[in-house]
């Protein structure tokens, strides 16, 4: 049991209803038979279908005008603006079907609990953004990136169109319908594909590619004396089996519906939609032609921006199994290597035609992201390149590779600053970090040998870890220096608080694959955990000096607030007593290093050396008297300690949310998650009326846009401590602490810069103070579901951040034009209202 609070806390975020207005709750007619309400519609008459279309494309505009005041007022009314859905006209099975679909935004509502739920989740994961998942009520927006990332899968538009009206509640607008297919009329069509070390522009259209030869800039940059246009098959899916799968023949189809259980109840009533979903399958075995003509490696880029220009985004494709050209690696994962369901679906996606496509796979932390890349290295089989954000986690990948795959150690090298080595065989693998590669400026003798090394090759797989954190330019220096045919991004947060996010779409590829964080929590792949934000008073001293001070202090002064020393005092104490491991996190250095001194506790951050690092950590693991580490925000991402299962934040990064989830992923991968009852803490410490609240509840709108709910504590009860054996408990040694914050100078105040986390723009402060109207509203609930005991109550929510950017617009000029054409449907909709 966690420690007993009492009865003044809130939840923000949470799992029994979702930020989307429950439209339909979980009832005992849930589901009726599909079988028969599946037909009842199908079989309805022509003319009775005719009408229903008719009174949806009317609805959608005229109906939707109505003013408010028609659907009366209620919690969630101010929801919907000034828009009426209660004309909207529904199918006669619609309490069988689980989606409900919002003309306007082209945003879509997933009932959960839906029996359907896990095959709509799948399709929906693939055609549409995830915005927020609890428990009962998703939430997706359809968007040009991801109708985008749907097509570069193999989606048909007409696909994406049948399934969306098999799952909806109502008849898919016929508005809807015809921005789908003016989205994606032009995604999909042209492929760049490295084959026999030759680079090809390949469609399947041979009129787009003859439009293409004709065009001023690429035609001339067709390969003179090659023929105009060759005629071949596409390659079969089948004879390409990914590593650690059982009896994984051929890949399965793009939209990863097949390979669903049938839920046991209504598993017949639901065949008929199922067959729908699954219903082109044979047309995938006809071999579809496919034509294409050359062009020079040097032209790539050339043509690959002009066909931007012309609105025909090209993929990216390696037909890895006809490089005859680039020497086979010789690596096969270990026969006990076993990847996991969502894993496997997320290769399925990168494989899904029998080539590597690239993009991006993003999987909650502590999902595996590491053994995903080494069995996409597995598959390939050829020189493989991975950047990481830290010579740490160099270090762990290469550990990793060892672990799981039978690779030679001669065949798999690091390049970081300590280690410059290279494989001394004809291919390999080669582990380093995006700042090892992108440095720009002189470098040392041995430093430009292995760089040369690196480019002077070709590579089959650059794998980028994190592949959220580097600035574009980092990316486009790595791409452009890299010579490689295909990339795979890995990251669980593909979220930044600029909007430099999309860039990757197309410096990497499209989004191929995204999980679902509260699913793989429930199958025990990452631990449960239970987030509470405890809100710690500021002593009358600390709080007098807080408010005269210079930003810079205030934020010291928060942190090293007395009342939140005591708090993690008290926790730690409770949760070493429990038996768990923990790990507290600040970013500041000054405050790292007092709590962890007072407290006698390790810490490691930028500059504790390698040697001492491994040494504390190695403790950490093994040994029963470290049971606490502090870390600083070098400690963010990739560390791998399954032993730890508790997590206390102090001090961290303004209103960064990719930092919250990053640090949440420690704990998630708990080796104890399986335990029977078992739960993670995270525990944030805020100091009350400070800026800290604010970045506080900014942070969450992630993890709380994953189904996590936060209890909020407003008054901690030290239960059976004395407060006065905790540190500074007299006004003396407060004040003491108070003149060595004072007195401190301020190059020792600021964040771990000096660590090897390659991302520190303040970015997060600065976009929290454009937006100062996000804050979460907050209601009262009670203090012991902490433990437990109750379910947690969403009584609170959180607006997205997430949304707020996307308001902001692509920064590609081919999506910003998506984006206008996206605006102007609408506007022609409302203007006809
Ligand atoms: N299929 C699997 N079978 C058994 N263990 C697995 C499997 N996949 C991953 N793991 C284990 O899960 C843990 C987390 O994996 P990993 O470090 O790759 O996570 P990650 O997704 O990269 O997390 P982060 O984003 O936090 O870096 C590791 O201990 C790894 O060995």
């Amino acid at each position: 049991m966690p420690p007993k609070r009492k009865a003044s806390s809130y939840v923000r975020g949470g799992a029994k209803v979702g930020r989307a207005s429950a439209a339909s709750t979980p009832g005992p007619n849930t589901p009726r038979s599909l079988a028969s309400s599946s037909d009842e519609y199908s079989s309805a008459s022509e003319s009775e279908k005719e009408r229903v279309v008719k009174t949806v494309s009317k609805f959608s505009v005229d109906s939707l005008a109505k003013p408010r005041q028609h659907i009366g007022k209620d919690s969630a009314s101010y929801l919907f603006k000034n828009k009426d859905f209660s004309a909207m006209l529904l199918k006669p099975d619609h309490e069988n079907r689980p989606l409900w679909i919002d003309p306007f935004k082209a945003r879509i509502i997933l009932e959960s609990f839906s029996p359907l739920a896990a095959h709509a989740q799948d399709f929906l994961t693939t055609v549409a953004e995830p915005q927020s998942r609890p428990k009962f009520l998703h939430e997706y927006s359809l968007t040009p990136h991801s109708l985008y990332a749907a097509v570069s899968v193999g989606l048909d538009p007409n696909d994406i169109i049948n399934v969306l009206d098999r799952l909806s509640k109502s008849p898919v607008p016929e508005e809807l319908k015809k921005w789908i297919l003016t989205c994606t009329k032009s995604y999909g069509k042209v492929k760049m594909v490295l084959k026999h070390n030759k680079h090809f522009v390949e469609s399947t259209d041979p009129e787009i590619l003859q439009m293409l030869l004709k065009d001023s800039v690429i035609g001339p940059l067709r390969v003179q004396g090659t023929t105009d246009i060759t005629t071949t098959t596409a390659p079969k899916m089948q004879g390409l089996v990914i590593p650690g799968t059982k009896n994984f023949a051929g890949v399965q189809q793009a939209t990863g519906l097949r390979d669903k259980v049938q839920p046991k109840d209504d598993a017949a009533a639901q065949d008929d939609i199922v067959a729908t979903l699954n219903e082109d399958d044979d047309e995938d075995e006809e071999a579809e032609a496919v034509h294409s003509f050359e062009i020079a490696d040097d032209t790539v880029e050339i043509v690959q921006k002009r066909c931007l220009e012309l609105e025909l985004p090209i993929l990216q494709e390696y037909d890895f199994r006809n490089d005859l050209v680039n020497p086979n690696l010789d690596i096969d994962l270990k026969p006990a290597a076993q990847i996991r369901s969502y894993q496997e679906k997320s290769l399925s996606k990168m494989f899904g035609n029998g080539r590597a496509k690239s993009g991006m796979i993003v999987l909650p932390c502590g999902a595996g992201k590491t053994l995903v890349g080494i069995t996409a290295a597995c598959t390939i089989k050829k020189g493989v390149i991975i950047l990481c954000t830290s010579s740490m986690s160099v270090r762990q990948w290469r550990q990793e590779f060892l672990n799981w795959s039978n690779i030679n150690p001669n065949d798999i090298c690091v390049f970081t600053s300590d280690n410059k080595e290279t494989f001394t065989g004809n291919t390999g693998v080669i582990v380093t970090s995006y700042s090892m590669v992108a440095q720009k400026g002189k470098r040392s003798h041995q430093s430009q040998k292995t760089m040369d090394f690196i480019t002077g090759r070709e590579w089959g797989l650059m794998i980028l870890d994190e592949v959220h954190v580097a600035p574009a330019n980092v990316f486009r220096r790595v791409t452009s220096t890299i010579k490689t045919h295909a990339k795979l991004g890995l990251t669980a947060t593909l979220l930044r608080e600029d909007d430099k996010i999309t860039d990757l779409n197309f410096l990497i590829g499209p989004k191929l694959y995204e999980a679902n964080w509260m699913e793989l929590s429930e199958q025990g792949h990452i631990a449960r955990v239970q987030c509470a934000e405890v809100w710690c008073p500021m002593t009358t001293e600390f709080y007098s000096e807080y408010l005269n001070l210079p930003s810079k202090k205030k934020a010291l002064m928060w942190t090293m607030n007395p009342r939140k020393f005591q708090a993690a005092q008290y926790l730690i104490n409770y949760h070493e007593k429990q038996g768990d491991k923990i790990i507290v996190f600040a970013d500041n250095i000054f405050a790292l290093k007092a709590y962890a001194t007072k407290l006698q506790k390790a810490f490691i951050y930028g500059d504790t050396n390698n040697a001492e690092r491994e040494r504390i950590l190695d403790n950490f693991r093994h040994n029963p008297d470290i049971n606490t580490l502090f870390l600083s925000k070098i400690g963010d991402t990739s560390l791998d300690l399954p032993e730890a299962t508790v997590l206390i934040q102090i001090s961290s990064h303004y209103g960064s949310r990719r930092q919250e989830a990053q640090r949440l992923g420690r704990i998630l991968r708990a080796k104890r998650r399986n335990e029977e009852g078992f739960n993670a803490y995270f525990y944030s410490l805020v100091s009350k009326d400070t800026q800290e609240m604010f970045y506080s509840s900014k942070r969450q709108a992630f993890l709380v846009d994953q189904g996590y709910a936060f209890k909020v504590i407003t008054k901690f009860d030290y239960q059976g401590q004395n407060i006065n054996d905790l540190a500074f408990s007299t006004p003396a040694e407060r004040r003491e602490l108070l003149q060595n914050i004072l007195l401190a100078n301020d190059d020792e105040l600021d964040a771990d810069d000096r660590g090897d986390d390659m991302y520190h723009a303040r970015d997060g402060r600065a976009q929290a103070n454009k937006k100062k109207k996000t804050m979460a509203r907050r209601t009262a609930g009670a203090l012991s579901e902490l433990a437990g005991g109750q379910d947690m109550a969403y009584v609170e929510q959180n607006r997205s951040r997430n949304k707020d950017l996307k308001k902001k617009g692509p920064s590609n000029p081919f999506f910003k034009k998506m984006q206008r054409e996206t605006e102007k449907r609408r506007k022609a909709m409302e203007d006809s209202e």
